[in-house]
């Protein structure tokens, strides 16, 4: 019955002209809805990034920082496409940890740094976040009014996380390398990163290699003049130690500290081109900030008394920033297995927790001839910056 009333309109249909236009017009409705939606349903799957809008500038730009992502993969298509259709939102941090550092730029014997560090800084594993363990969604995101400069392995992992228990300070977590690596992506770019403060909390960042980045001091001052600049600072010799180590562990097959130390082991001429040695020339390195910033705007930090007495430290720390002495002994203690003060509670955690095992490696045995060698190189140097800072560190 159902079937022989269809064949009647069918044919009713292709009777009648007005009908068979009647029809053609809502087959090619039926196709025209079929195609819209096939449409949204490919946008939607879309990455936000992806999709340019020119009346959004933070778009634009996010769209500019894959090209360059894009571009590094160029050799690979295949997964330049899968990195770009699954990026995370803060996918700054991984493509961070990708990056080799260049300590001092363009130094041409720089054996890198793993940034995959980073990922390791807790004895539990727990990756370092882009943003402050902390985050209520209320407040806005600033500009940073005060950050860890430098120097790299100087203890800057560990006054950051020690910072972070103040209820005052927010910080990233990761290094943004904004100053050094990332500055053509505008401030906009910048301040995304930051995690959100509400009025009367300190915006804080730390990005080691600021120190002995040329250009650092004149765009940190074109940011801010008031920026308030935190230097964490330890014996230069242990610290170059300390930085070979750390090459070491990601690259075994590299050249011994010893060779690497000299030019001409014979005449003991020091190689001042390996960031390694030149990064603790602090002497130096300040002159170029001092160009910019006075010195009451940046405060150093012994990396030593970091780990003898980090309360003490910290409340330097405080001071400066002008914040209300909270963090204290009562926050630490001392870890025998660890050979270094943790935290009681750290921030986000009632736990104990000390850096992971990429903080406080063991170094290996440097011939002593090399390192009175390094030392007797630095005295000068040394000397220089206790009388720039006014603080004898004890190195001598
Ligand atoms: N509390 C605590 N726990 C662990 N480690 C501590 C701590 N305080 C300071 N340090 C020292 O920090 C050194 C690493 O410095 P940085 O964090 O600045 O390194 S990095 O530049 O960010 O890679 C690291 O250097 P190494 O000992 O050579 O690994 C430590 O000596």
């Amino acid at each position: 019955m159902e079937y022989s009333l269809f064949c009647h309109h069918l044919y009713a249909l292709s009777v009648s002209p007005v009908k068979k236009k009647l029809g053609l017009l809502f087959v090619m409705l039926l196709l025209w809805v079929y195609m819209l939606y096939s449409c949204v349903g490919y946008c939607a799957t879309m990455p936000p990034s992806l999709v340019v809008d020119n009346n959004n500038n933070n778009r634009a730009k996010e769209t500019d920082f894959l090209g360059k992502y894009a571009e590094a993969e160029s050799g690979r298509p295949d997964l330049m496409m899968s990195k770009l259709l699954s990026r995370p939102q803060s996918s700054w941090t991984e493509i961070e940890s990708d990056y080799d550092e260049p300590a001092v730029r363009r130094a041409p014997r720089d054996f890198s740094k793993d940034e995959a560090d980073r990922a390791e800084d807790w004895d539990d594993g727990r990756r370092v976040s882009s943003l402050s363990s902390f985050s209520n969604g209320s407040g806005s995101k600033k500009l940073p009014q005060a950050i860890i400069i430098g120097v790299k392995k100087g203890g800057t992992r560990a006054l950051l996380e020690f910072l972070r228990v103040h209820p005052d300070i927010r910080a990233v977590g990761a290094e943004p390398h904004f100053f050094d690596r990332n500055y053509d992506n505008g401030m906009d770019w910048y301040r995304d990163l930051m995690p959100k403060t509400l009025e009367g909390q300190i915006t804080m960042e730390k990005t080691p290699s600021y120190f002995v980045t040329r250009e650092a001091p004149a765009r940190i001052y074109a940011m801010s003049r008031d920026t308030k600049l935190i230097v964490v600072v330890r014996d230069p010799v242990t610290r170059a130690i300390s930085d070979y180590t750390q090459t070491l562990s990601k690259k075994p097959d590299i050249p011994t500290f010893e060779s690497l130390t000299f030019k001409n082991r014979t005449t003991g001429l020091i190689d001042t081109s390996w960031s390694a040695i030149q990064i603790g020339i602090y002497a130096k390195h300040l002159d170029n900030w001092l160009q910019f910033f006075p010195m009451s705007q940046i405060l150093f930090v012994s990396g030593e008394r970091l780990i003898s007495d980090p309360a003490g430290e910290l409340g330097r720390v405080q001071d400066f920033l002008g914040l209300k002495r909270i963090i204290t002994d009562k926050h630490f203690y001392f870890n025998q297995t660890k050979g270094f003060p943790c935290l009681k509670k750290a921030e986000g955690s009632s736990k104990p927790h000390c850096l992971g095992k990429t903080k406080g490696r063991t170094h290996p045995n440097i011939h002593p001839e090399v390192v009175q060698r390094l030392r007797d190189f630095y005295r000068p140097f040394n000397m220089k910056f206790y009388q720039m800072t006014g603080h004898n560190f004890g190195w001598d």
